[in-house]
């Protein structure tokens, strides 16, 4: 791999197979309170291939008539979404530099066909916080640009137990998964991929 955008931050094997499994035990947990809702674009309704759900404070959502958005409960049960297990926060404080805790975290599981578009993460109004990414199960093909649509982009593979830190000038970077490449982990008895993404909302 060659330079990667400034602040942009690759942790291979962050986590070892006994974290990984812990954490996916963890999300079992939270999908039986936080059932997996499918996202749909504003204005369009257009489905997203990965399924959501949410952890913390705030949760990211999105549906045809309002768009996306942070909100406090789950759109289908209106309840709250479940904490924050403990091992992402203790993750958050080891690479974050940030002083305050995360207040939301995407879980977006991808099948073997599921893809995500290049875009921006910008609906937080902190900018200062990074964005923490795991991945857990499957492999994926990491596409990362720069800071506008049209910058050049590299793409590399991320495995499972990797964690990638997009802070300082990559905050703001282009990215999206291209691909999943089916079967290259037995994480996750079905296969497919999870991605968790731990995100500071608010101004502290
Ligand atoms: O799945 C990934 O690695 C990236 C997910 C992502 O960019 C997002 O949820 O905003
Ligand atoms: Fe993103």
């Amino acid at each position: 791999m060659t330079d990667l955008p400034t602040g942009l931050r690759y942790l291979p094997d962050y986590f070892d197979r006994t974290g990984q499994q812990t954490l996916v035990e963890a999300i079992r947990n939270i999908v039986t309170e936080a059932p997996l809702f499918i996202p749909t674009m504003p204005k369009t309704g257009k489905e997203m291939s990965v399924l959501m759900t949410n952890c913390g404070p705030l949760g990211w959502v999105t549906d045809k008539e309002r768009g996306y958005r942070y909100q406090a409960m789950h759109p289908a049960t209106g309840r709250p979404w479940p904490a924050i297990p403990e091992m992402l926060l203790a993750l958050w404080r080891d690479v974050s530099d940030y002083p305050d805790p995360p207040e939301a975290c995407l879980i977006n599981f991808y099948s073997a066909s599921a893809k995500m578009g290049l875009h921006q993460d910008s609906d937080e109004s902190e900018f200062k916080a990074p964005v923490v990414s795991v991945s857990l199960g499957d492999s994926c093909l990491f596409r990362v640009g720069g800071t506008k649509r049209g910058d050049p982009t590299q793409s590399f593979r991320l495995k499972s137990g990797d964690v990638v830190v997009l802070g300082g000038e990559a905050r703001l970077a282009f990215h999206g998964v291209d691909r999943i490449y089916p079967s290259t982990s037995t994480l996750l008895k079905n296969g497919g991929r999870i991605n968790l993404t731990l995100r500071r909302v608010t101004k502290a």
